[in-house]
């Protein structure tokens, strides 16, 4: 990975608050894909050790700088650490702005691959993913970088 490409993927603030930097002038916005409680992808559901058959609550987003997707994004929580959090009434608000607010975040292992999600069929650079924890909840936040966002920042392919 080249080392521009590894800044993006190792970082653990809010990539977010990196997009919107990276994107300069340009208006950075949250295109809202779906969100709402759905059975997680098996490999999901491996990642974060709940069993194949739960529903969770999934959001699907694309992290847009002047209405081209940079970024899409696709977060799963288990409904047992939602109580009292409504997170679908976020809407095209970023997940990531209200998440990096909450001072006891922590961030688990970020994996890496550049193999397309399950969840969005692109070409693109890299993908990653990690569980985010806030008291009781937990979240799966997968990420997979798209050629636009290499192409406008002049990042190599990988
Ligand atoms: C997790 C973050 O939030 C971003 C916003 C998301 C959303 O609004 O659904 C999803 C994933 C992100 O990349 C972040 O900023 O790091």
């Amino acid at each position: 990975m080249s080392p521009a490409w590894w800044r993006w993927i190792s970082s653990q603030d809010s990539l977010t608050a990196r997009l919107i930097r990276a994107a300069g002038d340009r208006p950075f916005r949250v295109r809202l894909l779906d969100q709402g409680m759905a059975r997680p992808y098996r490999d999901e559901a491996l990642a974060l050790g709940i069993g194949l058959q739960r529903l969770a609550w999934c959001r699907e987003v694309a992290l847009c700088v002047d209405e081209r997707p940079w970024v899409v994004a696709r977060s799963v929580a288990p409904l047992s650490g939602l109580r009292g959090l409504r997170l679908d009434r976020l809407g095209e608000r970023s997940l990531g702005s209200w998440l990096f607010q909450q001072p006891d975040l922590e961030r688990g292992p970020i994996e890496v691959t550049h193999h397309a999600p399950s969840f969005y069929a692109a070409d693109g650079c890299w993908g990653r993913r990690s569980v985010l924890e806030h008291r009781r909840l937990r979240i799966l936040v997968q990420e997979f970088f798209l050629d636009a966002m290499a192409d406008e920042l002049q990042l190599s392919s990988r």
